[in-house]
């Protein structure tokens, strides 16, 4: 078992085909108001319920590694890339569990756009029972859910001071105040594929990245 029980980890799982601004700021935004010290970062292999991505899983690790190099407040795990089943969260956060034990607090960030689905994801009903759920803004999407059950079933999770995530190990969601950042991986391919420029949306060592790969030309 890992030893630093208390010290909430927060991990963000994603396709990221390609990593862009919109994932690293609204992340680092999340680890200021949720009082992050680590955010693992875990590029899928298979991504669930989309379809697959352009980029090979090598290539959107390496575009990952290259996004968050130098920055402490994150690490990337590989470990939904040893896995070539769908990289279902649930199945990903039970091996977290197993490996940090029941008592240290877990969190998985997603976006809004990611909350308004998971009630589609595989096994979902067990996500809370394993970590919280730390909510970034994105511009576009409700922070409300449509169906009423759901909707009660946020409220009865919701917390709104982010120490409380660090008191207990899983079963809370937390809607941060983040910036809105209106960038897309779909945006970013569409501009590559255009010859549209495509600064300010990603970081140039990952824009170097996919032009010496010739990644998403049309
Ligand atoms: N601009 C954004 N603001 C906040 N969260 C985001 C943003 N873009 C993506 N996310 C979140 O990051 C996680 C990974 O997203 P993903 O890799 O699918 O990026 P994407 O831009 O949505 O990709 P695509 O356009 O290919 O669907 C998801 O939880 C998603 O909600
Ligand atoms: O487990 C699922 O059923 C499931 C369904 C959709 C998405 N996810 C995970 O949620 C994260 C964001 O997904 P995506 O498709 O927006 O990149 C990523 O880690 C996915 O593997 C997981």
């Amino acid at each position: 078992m890992a030893d630093s029980l208390s010290e909430l980890i927060a991990l963000y799982g994603g396709t990221f085909d390609p990593v862009h601004y919109g994932h690293i700021k609204s992340v680092i935004a999340m680890a200021k108001a949720a009082q992050l010290k680590q955010v693992i970062v875990l590029p899928n292999n298979v991504p669930p319920h989309r379809p697959q991505p352009d980029a090979s899983s090598e290539q959107r690790k390496a575009m990952v590694q290259l996004a968050v190099a130098g920055n402490p407040l994150f690490t990337v795990d590989c470990r939904e890339l040893e896995r070539d089943t769908p990289s279902w969260t649930v199945a990903t956060l039970e091996t977290f569990r197993h490996e940090y034990g029941p008592e240290q607090p877990l969190a998985f960030i997603i976006g809004q756009d990611s909350l308004l689905t998971l009630h589609k994801w595989y096994q979902h009903e067990k996500i809370l029972s394993l970590c919280h759920l730390l909510v970034c803004r994105r511009p576009g999407y409700p922070l409300t859910l449509p169906e009423p059950g759901r909707q009660q079933w946020l409220e009865d999770n919701l917390v709104t001071e982010a120490s409380l995530l660090h008191q207990s190990p899983c079963g809370s969601i937390f809607l941060a105040d983040t910036p809105e950042y209106a960038i897309s991986a779909t945006e970013i391919r569409t501009r590559l594929a255009n010859n549209s420029p495509c600064n300010d949306l990603l970081p140039d060592s990952v824009l170097d990245y996919i032009r010496r790969e010739h990644l998403y030309q049309s």
